[in-house]
């Protein structure tokens, strides 16, 4: 895996991952077997749909609390098992729970935010796999205006976050008037 380098950050990139193929035969699986399901968050207040389709799969009971909702795991499926453990022998990690996003156009996004949910732990090693569409992940330093970065996560990536990642980044999938096609991300964590 190759370091990104940014200050106060530990954070890797792999495009290969898994190949092209067995990605995209995982994202057809997914998109069909994946109960999707379309939160609505709370800002204020007030609810909003979330831009994007969500599911929380565990191999625990473990429940993920973030903007207001309350997420309640399904038990991992075969694939997220077996990503699961791949994802040890590359990261070292044993991985609990998995919160999928189905992004199905480019009006689907996530707002900036960082993965420091207290359920996460303190510094919280988090595992991203991206298949389908690439969309552009964007990055910011919370205090230092200056560092930012900018990839695009490519079907069959890997980005590893982990250390004190959370505490001073921000990350983002901006919205794009580009027409893409449908993107799943999964993002393997720790809840215990
Ligand atoms: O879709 C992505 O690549 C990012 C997902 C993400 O940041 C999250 O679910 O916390
Ligand atoms: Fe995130």
């Amino acid at each position: 895996m190759k370091p990104l380098l940014l200050p106060d950050s530990e954070i890797y990139y792999e495009n290969h991952f898994l190949d092209d193929k067995e990605s995209i035969t995982l994202f057809n699986t997914l998109r069909k077997k994946v109960e999707w399901q379309k939160d609505s968050i709370k800002i204020f207040g007030k609810e909003f749909d979330q831009p994007r389709l969500t599911a929380l799969y565990a191999e625990n009971n473990q429940t993920y609390s973030y903007s207001g909702i309350t997420m309640q795991p399904k038990l991992f499926t075969q694939e997220l098992l077996d990503l699961r453990d791949r994802l040890k022998e590359v990261t070292g990690i044993h991985f609990t729970t998995c919160l999928l996003n189905l992004y199905r156009d480019g009006q689907d996004s996530n707002g900036w935010h960082a993965d420091n949910e207290k359920e996460l732990g303190e510094n919280p090693p988090i595992a991203s796999i991206s298949l389908g569409a690439e969309r552009v992940f964007k990055l910011k330093h919370n205090t230092l205006k200056e560092e930012k970065k900018k990839l695009l996560l490519e079907n069959g990536s890997l980005l590893f976050m982990k250390g004190t990642t959370q505490h001073y980044w921000k990350h983002e999938i901006p919205k794009t008037k580009k027409i893409v096609g449908e993107r799943i991300n999964l993002t393997f964590r720790i809840i215990t």
